[in-house]
């Protein structure tokens, strides 16, 4: 039976006179995708720094894993599960895939005691991030510079630094942004049997993959949810293909 891993509720956010969330209430329940839509300037950043904790909501409350979690710091966030990867790729260029994903799980951890260690020393970091790997299918790459590393495999690489740290709900921030078809697809693929260990919650403008991802769809404008359901009915949706998708597309 699925279970609600996340859940917002009545979320309200304002910028001086604009209203940037209004009244969001949405569920992420385990062994689903459930991906967040909606045209450039909608509020999609905004929800996603609420859940996050780098912006704090003026009303309603964030609950992971039935623990409120709406005034708490992004790393206390963290260490409760909620994974996330960011818009802007924060990796380490020089540093191989594998130490980008241990620095990761360091951080986290923060143990001073470590900080005199190598790090590729440590079997606490080195466990979870070879398992992250493995999962993003990143092995053979594991000693390989992150800057010779196409941008599909850096995506993969950022997907596997929040896997770590073996979160209990995924936020992932259009994570398809400048991929080609190939990556795009590979990420697809890799997400597709990720959903079943991790809840997501996808924010994405490939409408390809999020039709292929997604078991729900919440629809975003102006700050608040205009329509919510599967791909059928989203694409169905008139009010959906007025503000959004458009005729081509629906
Ligand atoms: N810190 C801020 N101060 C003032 N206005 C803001 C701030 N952050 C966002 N906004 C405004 O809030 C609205 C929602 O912005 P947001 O970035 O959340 O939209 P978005 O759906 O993520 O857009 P995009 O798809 O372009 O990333 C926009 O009108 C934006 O200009």
């Amino acid at each position: 039976m699925s279970e609600t891993i996340l859940s917002l509720n009545h979320l309200h956010k304002q910028f001086g006179a604009l209203q940037a969330t209004n009244d969001v209430s949405l569920e992420l329940q385990t062994g689903e995708i459930h991906a967040l839509i909606g045209p450039n300037g909608a509020g999609k950043s905004t929800l996603i720094g609420q859940i996050a904790g780098n912006i704090r909501p003026d009303k309603g409350s964030v609950y992971l894993s039935g623990t409120e979690i709406t005034g708490m710091s992004i790393a206390q966030r963290a260490r409760l599960g909620l994974g996330r990867s960011f818009q802007v790729s924060s990796l380490a260029e020089p540093l191989s895939v594998m130490r980008n994903v241990m620095m990761g799980v360091q951080a986290l951890q923060s143990h001073s005691f470590r900080f005199w260690k190598p790090v590729a020393q440590d079997q606490q970091l080195l466990e979870p991030a070879v398992e992250a790997l493995e999962r993003m299918q990143l092995s053979h790459r594991a000693w390989t510079p992150v800057c010779e590393l196409s941008h599909g495999e850096r995506r993969q690489v950022e997907v596997a630094c929040a896997l770590a740290l073996k979160p209990r709900a995924l936020l992932l921030d259009e994570p398809m942004a400048g991929l080609g078809p190939e990556g795009s697809a590979k990420l697809t693929e890799l997400l597709e049997a990720l959903k079943l260990e991790v809840p997501i919650l996808l924010i994405e403008h490939d409408m390809d993959a999020v039709f292929r991802l997604a078991d729900r769809i919440s629809v975003l404008v102006s700050g608040s949810v205009i329509a919510h359901g599967d791909s059928q009915t989203i694409r169905q949706d008139p009010r959906v293909r007025d503000a959004y998708l458009g005729d081509a597309d629906a």
